[in-house]
């Protein structure tokens, strides 16, 4: 029998073959074309382990970020991590080889039990796209268009404004002057249904609690109160999911049937001449192209990410953000203030009007504040699929399979393009003509090039509107006595905008000079299309 120190040196010696095995296999895998590896100290094992933690890109970030480009190596998998703006415009331009498209199936394909004959159906879609003219567009492109400016849209955003409306005189319960509760469960419970309203039209699924709590309502991401549960929801399980774990989280897999099954009920017979233009054209896209029910409901199901999990966070991000600074406040509400016109009705009771248009075209530093919420507080990375091997820019070979990988903090945190005071929230940043422009590249919390968010106009009108309804009829104030912005440092990766570590709670009370007001939210014009700084593929503005 080995003494103890004969075996802990055998054991070193163990682990030393296997060190010297594992940076001779990483070294003779990589092609010197390809972009620098970085984080080599325990090869394949310290990226696995880092990008287990959101802050990972942060890091990297300050590690690394002089360099344009770099490869990440993990077990079976490359990453290409990109800093450099001008980098990303190339990645852009190659929307069809380095494709987010790809990344959509291989993400749906982790998260849904679907026939092999719908996987053979998304393989055969994409492929046509890729390889057809310039003209067809993508799978997800052909999918979301009433989502675009257009009458679809406009119908979409009233439905969401009259739904929020009718909402508002609760938002304080009947009768109080104020109401007490944690402002992020209260701005879901607050936007959920407009929201899902707007999208999916008189049968929409989340009008009911029970379809709510298995997406993801009363199941907040956040650390404590999951701790405190028991169910997983679907979008609780999702970076489980992705990652291939779905065995571990059944609950959310039990999550995906349920709501997936009801959308099937709903959608069978005809049904879905009763939903949204939106959900139409999806069921219209699946059902000309053979997809399964059970399937093609799945994906409408899996839709609600895209709807919810980016909108609530940024809203809570944007009411923090204005109320926790009076002079964020006092500046935002005066220029909606200015907007609003005053009249009276028929009995001669004071009416108050605003224009939800005028929010976006005539209110440039409330408009400022809520770009700067998306600046600073997005955490999420821009992924591609790399469909076939790349030199990109004529200088990187990246590899196909690969990832490509552009974290948004690199881009939106930068001194050189936003200043010393990248970190800092600067409600005015964007209204402030004394600063240097920015390239929308470096501007990235809808994404960029062609698949720019789709939902980007749909989301700011709601999150516009739902700002200032509440900055001119409500006041907010933390419990506490004094505001304390949280961190998202524990926010997993699975959404560009986090949810905060920890609950803010607050008293939200009625204004008094609110008292016996009718208020009137119109949407006077069609969607301004370029209000986002839009962007073609080169990430060029269209504007
Ligand atoms: C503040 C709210 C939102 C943010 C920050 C956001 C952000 C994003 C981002 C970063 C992407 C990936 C784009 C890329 O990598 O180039 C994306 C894609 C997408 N978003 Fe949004 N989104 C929001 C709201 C919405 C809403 C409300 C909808 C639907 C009504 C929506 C629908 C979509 C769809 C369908 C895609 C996939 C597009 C494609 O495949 O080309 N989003 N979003």
């Amino acid at each position: 029998m080995p003494s103890i120190s004969t075996s802990i040196a055998l054991i070193g010696l163990a682990l030393a073959v296997v060190y010297i095995a594992l940076q001779w296999h990483l070294r003779a895998t990589q092609d010197p074309r390809e972009p620098p590896v970085i984080e080599t100290t325990l090869p394949y094992i310290t990226p696995a382990l880092g990008l287990s933690k959101h802050t990972y890109f942060a890091d990297l970030r300050k590690r690394y970020g002089k360099l344009p480009i770099s490869t990440l190596r993990l077990p079976g998998q490359r990453i290409y991590v990109i800093n450099d703006p001008q980098l990303i415009s190339v990645v852009q331009r190659q929307y069809k080889i380095l494709s987010f498209q790809s990344v959509e199936d291989r993400m749906s394909h982790k998260m849904f039990n679907f026939t092999p004959i719908t996987k053979q159906l998304q393989k055969r879609e994409a492929d046509a796209w890729r390889t057809g003219p310039a003209h067809v567009p993508s799978p997800a492109h052909a999918q979301f268009k009433p989502l675009a400016p257009g009458k679809d849209l406009d119908d979409m955003n009233r439905i969401m404004l009259k739904s929020l409306e009718e909402s508002m005189d609760d938002w304080v319960p009947p009768g109080s002057q104020s109401r007490r509760t944690h402002l992020f469960e209260w701005v879901k419970e607050v936007l959920v249904v407009p929201t899902t309203n707007g999208v999916y039209g008189s049968e929409n699924l989340y009008r009911d609690p029970v379809a709510r709590k298995k997406y993801w309502f009363v199941l907040a991401p956040i650390k404590s109160c999951t701790m405190l549960t028991h169910t997983r929801s679907f979008f609780d399980g999702i970076p489980t999911m992705i990652k291939g774990g779905g065995f571990l989280v059944k609950d959310s897999v039990a999550a995906i049937e349920f709501l997936s099954s009801t959308w099937a009920k709903g959608l069978q017979n005809g049904g879905h001449k009763k939903h949204s233009r939106f959900i139409q054209k999806l069921y219209e896209y699946y059902t000309e192209r053979d997809f399964p029910i059970q399937d093609m409901s799945q994906l409408i199901t899996g839709s609600a990410v895209a709807v919810l999990g980016n909108t609530l966070p940024t809203a809570f991000w944007l009411v923090i953000h204005l109320y926790s600074d009076r002079k964020v406040f006092e500046a935002c509400r005066e220029e909606i203030m200015a907007q609003v016109v005053h009249s009276k009705d028929a009995g001669g009771n004071p009416v108050r009007t605003v224009d939800i248009t005028a929010l976006k075209v005539a209110c440039p530093l409330f408009h400022s504040a809520f770009r700067e919420v998306l600046r600073l507080e997005a955490v999420g990375t821009g992924i591609r699929g790399v469909e076939e091997d790349h030199m990109l820019d004529g200088k990187y070979l990246l590899r196909k399979d690969a990832l490509i990988f552009m974290p948004l903090v690199s881009q939106h945190l930068d001194h050189e393009r936003w200043g010393a005071d990248a970190e800092e929230y600067c409600y005015d940043r964007f209204a402030d003509k004394t600063r240097p422009r920015v390239s929308n590249v470096s501007f990235r919390s809808f994404g960029g090039g062609t698949t720019l968010c789709p939902g980007r106009h749909f989301a700011t009108t709601e999150l516009l509107a739902f700002a200032a309804m509440l900055l001119l009829r409500f006041d907010i104030l933390p419990k506490s006595g004094q505001w304390v912005v949280p961190t998202s440092l524990n926010a997993e990766m699975t959404t560009n905008m986090p949810a905060p570590d920890f609950d803010v709670d607050v008293e939200i009370r009625r204004r008094s000079d609110d008292e016996g007001l009718k208020w009137v939210w119109r949407l006077s014009e069609s969607e301004h299309a370029a209000m986002l700084g839009d962007q073609d593929e080169h990430g060029n503005e269209k504007a």
